[in-house]
This record gives structure tokens, sequence and C-alpha cells, in this order.
């Protein structure tokens, strides 16, 4: 069973001043659906995720969750951003169980412990590695149920096998929950891994899409894998023209 939401964007414009970051995007992703997002820097990605969220507004178009516009914070969603933003004033257990009430806090643990983290609870953020700050952020947005996850570039910090841990674990987690993933990632080979589907943000548009109908777990050296990673990557490093 999905947990995960319908997300719909139409016509999505967004403009800071003179400056149109998205020009028109549009935008489904199913139930339950992994989608990843790559494109240039600049090109707009971050501004998407956030208007997914509701943590911003678009200057025109329409974002649907769950059939319903979106007209604040969408309440099913939990955004994961690139630096984590944990607390430093608080512990790990209660970063994790923040905005959580009542039956819910018990969830902040169980969460710790499906990253790996259960006897980190009573530690401070600061004296945890970049990766450990990654997982407790996840177990925070998980511990939320959201039925919309949206990662930010979640692992752009961390060295190459924490990354690699780290991206089973968060496909284990979402094979668990089926909630709708959305992630941004600058790295093709992550995207292929992960998604059901990879777009290309340019020009203010989604200016390419390809569906991955690797099996998973995914292993890179498939021969799909490195065509399409290939595929991908051409067309992210083909200049767009501007939106
Ligand atoms: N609040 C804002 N005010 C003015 N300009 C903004 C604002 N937010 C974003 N921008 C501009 O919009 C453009 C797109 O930014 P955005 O962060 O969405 O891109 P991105 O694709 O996520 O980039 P990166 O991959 O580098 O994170 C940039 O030129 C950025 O400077």
């Amino acid at each position: 069973m999905t947990r995960g939401v319908a997300v719909e964007a139409t016509g999505i414009r967004r403009a800071f001043g003179p400056k149109v970051v998205l020009a028109g995007l549009s935008f489904v992703a199913a139930p339950g659906e992994f989608v990843a997002v790559v494109g240039r820097s600049g090109s707009g990605k971050s501004t998407f995720l956030r208007l997914l969220a509701g943590l911003d507004r678009p200057s025109a178009g329409e974002v649907r969750i769950a059939g319903t516009p979106l007209l604040g914070v969408c309440p099913v969603a939990r955004v994961v951003f690139q630096d984590g933003r944990l607390l430093p004033w608080l512990r790990v257990g209660p970063n994790v169980a923040l905005g959580l009430s009542g039956d819910a806090r018990g969830r902040a643990n169980e969460m710790l412990a499906r990253v790996g983290l259960a006897d980190r609870t009573n530690d401070w953020p600061a004296v945890l590695s970049g990766g450990q700050r990654q997982r407790v952020a996840l177990a925070r947005a998980l511990a939320g149920e959201p039925r919309l996850l949206l990662l930010d570039e979640p692992l752009g910090s961390l060295d190459a096998l924490t990354r690699i841990e780290m991206q089973r674990l968060i496909e284990d987690l979402w094979l668990a929950g089926r909630f709708t993933t959305v992630l941004i990632t600058h790295d093709v080979d992550e995207a292929v891994t992960l998604a059901d589907r990879v777009i290309l943000t340019a020009a203010g548009r989604v200016a390419g899409e390809w569906p991955v109908a690797i099996s998973r777990p995914r292993r890179r050296d498939h021969p799909d894998f490195g065509r399409l990673a290939r595929t991908i990557l051409d067309a992210v490093m083909t200049p767009a023209p501007p939106p």
C-alpha cells in the first residue's frame, strides 16, 4: 500500500524581480513515485522544491497535492536540506521529536533506530559526523510520517562511501514507506541509482525526462545504467537558452 500523494505542478512561474527562474514549469509525480531532479546550478531546482513544500508561492501557476491546491505550507510534506539544519541547542532525540506530539514522540526513537543512531539520542549535533547529521535529519523528516518527502541535495556534503551508504538507506526507507519522493541532486549516478524517473530542469522548465527501468537494487556496472547516465549527463551539459 502506498502512503504517497500525487503531486501536480502546472504552469509554474516564479520570478524574483526581473529575474525569471521558473518559466511555466509543469510536473507530475504519481503517488509513491521517486523522482530525481537534475540540472545545472541556478536552474531553479531548489526554488521548485520550495514551491512543492509550500515554503514559497508561485508568481503564476498552481501546485496540487493529492488533488488539492496548495495554499500554505504543505502539511504532508517534509524537507531535508543539504546541511541537515539540526538545531544546535537540542540533543539528537529532541531534534528528531521536534514538532511531534504525544504518541508520535515514540516514533522519534523508532526512526533513530532505523537510521542506525539509536545510541546517539543524547548527543549534541555538534559531535556528529556530517553523515550522522544527515541521518538525523532524515529520521526527523520521516518521524513526521510524510506522504511527500522532498530532498534538496541531502547527500551533497558527504564523502563518496558515506554517500553510497546513505543512498541505500534512503532507498530502503522509501521501499518501506512508499512516500512520494522528489530528490534534487547534482550527481547523475545518484539519480539513476534511486529514481523511478529522472527529470532535467533548464531554462525554467522541465527540459528532459527519463524513466529508469533497471531493477532494484541497481548496480552501476549494469550496461543500461552507464548508457542512461551518459545520456542524462549529455543533456545536463547541453547549454540551455535563458528562461
Ligand atoms: N529569494 C530569492 N531572491 C532572489 N533570487 C533568488 C531567490 N531564490 C533564488 N533566487 C535565484 O534563482 C535562481 C535559481 O536558484 P535555485 O536555488 O532554485 O537554483 P538551483 O538549481 O537549486 O541551484 P543549485 O543547484 O546551485 O542549488 C538563482 O539565480 C538564484 O540566485
